[in-house]
């Protein structure tokens, strides 16, 4: 049922493609309905170039006869379109389930604007009890656990902080880094976490996407919602 409402979601999102339209295109299971149908586009004549957020969905766009590109040759993006973990009502998402956060919102804030594409299960009062994934650079990883755990405690946030993948066989994202996921429960201020976290040397990345997200097409059983941030 999940993947029926992601499908839709993707396939409403893929409608909202234009001719010539330069495209940042997500990484995930959602995403990759967004390939598909942008694929089926392409081949019935559509014009596009997209940028892929992830060398999965690289393969994939690629397999579907999109033309790609990469964001060193086209640095700026009309559109991108991408799946979340969570959204809350202002859309400030968690991303990264999928360990594509760093590219994932690089390619989004060069962007003028950015579709998020979700099954309503993804929609959530609080931020945070989908674990907030944390890009890392392997270099000093015991010391980067150290200074991420205090920036909890700091913001009165605590929590289990684990590996992806274990110490024995780390996940390694696209970029040669690892992540971090947080188990916070709820993240009452995203936005001071956010800043606290990347102020951390040896934080590459986090999962939390603030004022990126322009609107969320959200899929359930009463069909295809846009959702719009509250203010
Ligand atoms: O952020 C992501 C990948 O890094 C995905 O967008 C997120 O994990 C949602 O995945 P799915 O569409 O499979 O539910």
């Amino acid at each position: 049922m999940s993947d029926d409402f992601k499908r839709l979601a993707a396939e409403r999102a893929a409608e909202d493609v234009k001719p010539g339209m330069k495209l940042g295109i997500g990484t995930g299971s959602t995403a990759e309905h967004f390939v598909r149908a942008l694929g089926a586009r392409v081949r019935a004549g559509l014009d596009v170039v997209g940028v892929p957020t992830s060398e999965r969905t690289r393969e994939l766009a690629e397999a579907e006869g999109i033309k790609l590109a990469t964001l060193e040759e086209l640095p700026e993006l009309d559109l991108t379109i991408d799946g979340a973990d969570e959204i809350d009502p202002a859309l400030t998402l968690v991303k990264g389930g999928g360990g594509a956060l760093l590219r994932e919102k690089i390619v989004a804030a060069a962007s003028k604007s950015m579709i998020v594409i979700a099954d309503e299960s993804k929609l959530v009062d609080t931020l945070g009890a989908f674990p907030l994934p944390i890009e890392v650079n392997p270099f000093g990883l015991g010391a980067t656990i150290k200074a991420v755990e205090a920036c909890f405690a700091r913001n009165g946030l605590q929590g289990k902080l684990v590996l992806r993948g274990g110490s024995d066989h780390p996940f390694v994202t696209d970029g040669g880094h690892y992540i971090l996921d947080a188990h916070l429960g709820r993240i009452a201020d995203a936005s001071r976490l956010a800043n606290d976290l990347v102020a951390i040397p040896g934080v590459v990345e986090h999962g939390l996407f603030l004022g990126l997200a322009a609107k969320a097409y959200v899929a359930g059983k009463q069909g295809v919602t846009t959702v719009e941030p509250a203010r």
